[in-house]
């Protein structure tokens, strides 16, 4: 990471300090430094944002207000930095590729809190100048200086009108760069809503929100009530979640001792829906792709309520031993889902929540989007298919297979499970769900962030023939 003093010495020519060129020596403000260390992190060293933040507010004994500053604006500016390249772009004769990246990610910042924050513009620009001048140096903020003050002078939706690509001409390059979003992810998801573009544009909008915080009650081990006593509000559809609106979900009694947990609705709904199709020998249930666990501990919970016994399965250990934390009565095993450690036909349900590109997730991770590569998609699919044959023999003829992914990327939902041939019938997974509406066509089940509020879950029932 590019340090102060690594590019200037924080001193003037002649040896001057910067407060002698007639400007104030720039003020050090810890929110916006936080934001900032933490886009450096995501770009330098890959680290995940939700994960990064907390620890680094931690450390640096951040709180109240200066936390949710740093939060919103650093997440913010991860999420908008498609259209705030084109912005800058436009400001610049450099192109944000040829920018260096340490000045780049702080003009960023400073883009996002002028575009779209309640941060007066002149405090926007000086924070953000004062921000250049302590990490990446003098010279810098005179660019940084002259960019941001051409960004100044419009709004949001007057530069979209002149950075976005025509929606007649170009409507996916218009929603790409109107909802930062890369191209590829807004033609998947115009594909997986029919094609209707007013639908891809609300559901664009819906992924730059920061998602609820939805909570789940483990039947048999918490009620609901606890969580409503602990200030969550019940959820629309799942008859076990509630979202919490504002505090620290750790700090839950029944969250701390594993009776409940943190789990989006959707997750919830689509292992409920496994668990309700009817059979008439329901004893011994597999969670093939059990980590870290979330499906696992719900299932537990549920198999435990009707004396079954799940099995939950993850190739990596230490995915396998979150799962164990998670689940009270279950084995957990390390396995490979496609070189299965039990017998043909051994179990009554399976669930298979596959290893997927995680868009239907985007809410929850600000950088997720830029990560993801559409190259990695036919190598996912292969593995999808891999499972899900070794998913139908392990189940029992007439015993139940739910194929899950957290992606509504049409090749790792509706391709996957629209070839198996007569090896198994398509149940109508919209009638284990009744409570939900707008779930789709059928016979599949796709959860929406627009619709449902959920992440963009997709749910198969496919029964052994
Ligand atoms: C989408 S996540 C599962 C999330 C989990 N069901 C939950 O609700 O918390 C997919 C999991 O599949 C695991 N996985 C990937 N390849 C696998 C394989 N060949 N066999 C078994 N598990 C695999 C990954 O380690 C990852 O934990």
């Amino acid at each position: 990471m590019t340090r102060r003093g690594d590019r200037g010495t924080g001193r003037g020519p002649g040896g001057r300090p910067p407060a002698a060129q007639g400007r104030a020596r720039p003020r050090r403000d810890e929110a916006r430094n936080a934001a900032y260390d933490l886009m450096r992190a995501v770009d330098e060293r890959d680290a995940y944002a939700n994960l990064l933040m907390p620890t680094l507010l931690r450390q640096r004994r951040i709180s109240g207000r200066d936390a949710a500053l740093a939060t919103e604006l650093a997440y913010g500016t991860l999420r908008g930095l498609g259209t705030y390249d084109e912005v800058i772009a436009a400001c610049s004769d450099r192109a944000p590729e040829d920018v260096d990246p340490p000045l780049l990610d702080a003009i960023r910042l400073g883009v996002h809190q002028l575009l779209r924050t309640r941060i007066p513009p002149h405090a926007a620009v000086s924070a953000t100048i004062d921000l250049v001048r302590l990490r990446v140096g003098p010279g810098p903020s005179r660019y940084a200086n002259a960019v941001l003050r051409k960004v100044a002078g419009r709004t949001l939706e007057q530069w979209l009108e002149i950075v976005a690509p025509p929606a007649d001409e170009d409507p996916i390059g218009n929603l790409a760069v109107t909802h930062s979003h890369p191209r590829w992810i807004v033609s998947a998801m115009r594909d997986a809503l029919g094609g209707d573009l007013g639908e891809t544009a609300a559901l664009l909008e819906a992924d730059n929100e920061r998602p609820r915080v939805a909570l789940v009650a483990r039947p048999g081990r918490a009620t609901l009530d606890e969580l409503v006593e602990a200030g969550a509000e019940p959820a629309a559809y799942s008859p076990y979640a509630a979202y919490l609106p504002e505090g620290d979900p750790g700090s839950i009694r029944a969250v701390g001792e594993a009776r409940a947990a943190v789990q989006d609705e959707a997750s919830q709904l689509v292992a409920l829906a496994l668990a309700r199709v009817p059979l008439e020998r329901d004893r011994s249930w597999l969670d093939m792709c059990a980590g870290p666990g979330g499906k696992a501990g719900l299932l537990d919970a549920l198999a435990t309520q009707r004396e079954a016994r799940l099995l939950a399965s993850d190739v990596q250990y230490h995915r396998a031993r979150l799962v164990w934390n998670a689940t009270r009565e279950a084995a957990v095993v390390t396995a490979d889902g496609t070189e299965p450690a039990w017998r043909p036909g051994a179990f009554d349900r399976v669930m298979l929540d596959a290893p997927c590109t995680g868009l239907g997730a985007l809410r929850r991770r600000p950088e997720a989007r830029w990560r993801r590569d559409p190259r990695s998609v036919p190598e996912l699919t292969r593995l999808q298919r891999h499972l899900l044959v070794s998913a139908l023999d392990a189940v029992r003829p007439g015993g139940v297979v739910a194929y899950v992914t957290c992606s509504p990327h049409l090749d790792e939902t509706r391709a996957v499970v629209g070839d198996l041939g007569d090896r198994a019938e398509t149940l109508d997974a919209r009638e284990y769900l009744p409570e939900v509406p707008d779930l789709g066509d059928g016979p599949y089940v796709q959860f929406w962030p627009h619709r449902h509020g959920t992440d963009a879950m997709f749910l198969a029932l496919l029964r052994r023939r």
